[in-house]
């Protein structure tokens, strides 16, 4: 099947990560981006997981951070541009103004940079908030040619309200890269389910493998239709888990459902 036909090829780049080694984690995602257009001709979207250049190596964080994104937003940039494939470049760590941010850019087939997002809901159990800046706003962006897509990094699959407001603001797909580390893969799976099902919409989600200091993780990218069906999975090993969507699937969801229309936002949380 070809865009041609209403349908795209999404890519989850779920690979390892080196703690605290921005140069190997660059040239590993180079490796395995490349191996994702070379098996795949017709990919139209690929997606990088959370914090790639540096894992979650915090206590150096201020002198791993890529100043401005400067050195992967090139690479990210530059490589879209080539392979002519939209890219969310999961997140990096970002030192902008003297502070880090959890960062994802993303860029269109022509290489440009159409957003950027920085993680709204730092992430406790992972030490985030000690070290690292929270956003200030959502994003949505567009994929491929005419998918509306909204930004969530990891532990923002924990809270709804940011997938419904994306939802309300015309995201028809939510993008996740994620460190999610075991043993919360029920969590995983049990909330990016609900976040499809609820806002009918599709979501690809990318995690990575392997093990950060004591912690592992488990992989299990996912890509979920508007339905609530898994259009790929993958393990718990290294891989390029990739699957198709059909963005005309969440108008049909939508129309079966109307949850949009059946909303009473009046009665929700005194009417705000
Ligand atoms: N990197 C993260 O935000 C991890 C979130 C997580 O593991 C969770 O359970 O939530």
């Amino acid at each position: 099947m070809t865009e041609q036909q209403g349908k795209l090829r999404v890519a989850l780049i779920q690979g390892n990560i080196t703690l605290g080694n921005p140069e190997a984690n660059h040239a590993h995602m180079q490796m395995l981006l490349e191996r994702a257009v070379e098996q795949y001709p017709d990919l139209k979207v690929a997606v990088l997981p959370e914090m790639w250049n540096t894992g979650y190596a915090l206590t150096q964080i201020h002198e791993l951070a890529d100043p401005e994104g400067q050195t992967s937003r090139a690479w990210l940039s530059a490589f879209a541009k080539k392979h002519g494939l939209s890219i969310v470049g999961g997140s990096i760590a970002e030192k902008r103004d003297g502070q880090i941010y959890n960062t994802m850019y993303v860029y269109n087939e022509a290489g440009e940079e159409v957003s950027r997002y920085d993680k709204l809901h730092l992430f406790r159990l992972m030490d985030e908030e000690k070290y690292l800046e929270p956003g200030a706003q959502p994003e949505m962006f567009e994929l491929g040619s005419g998918l509306t897509a909204g930004a969530s990094i990891c532990y923002d699959i924990r809270f709804p309200e940011l997938a419904r407001t994306l939802a309300l603001s015309g995201a028809r797909a939510l993008i996740v890269p994620a460190e999610w580390p075991n043993p919360r893969l029920h969590h995983w799976r049990t909330l990016l389910t609900a976040r499809a099902i609820e806002n009918q919409m599709y979501v690809i989600a990318c995690n990575r493998v392997g093990k950060g200091g004591d912690t592992e993780f488990f992989g299990h990218s996912l890509i979920i239709d508007p339905w609530g069906e898994i259009v790929a999975e993958g393990g718990e090993g290294e891989e390029i888990v990739t699957g198709m969507i059909r963005p005309a699937l969440v108008d049909e969801v939508r129309g079966r459902i109307p949850v949009f229309e059946d909303r009473r936002p009046s009665i929700y949380f005194g009417g705000k």
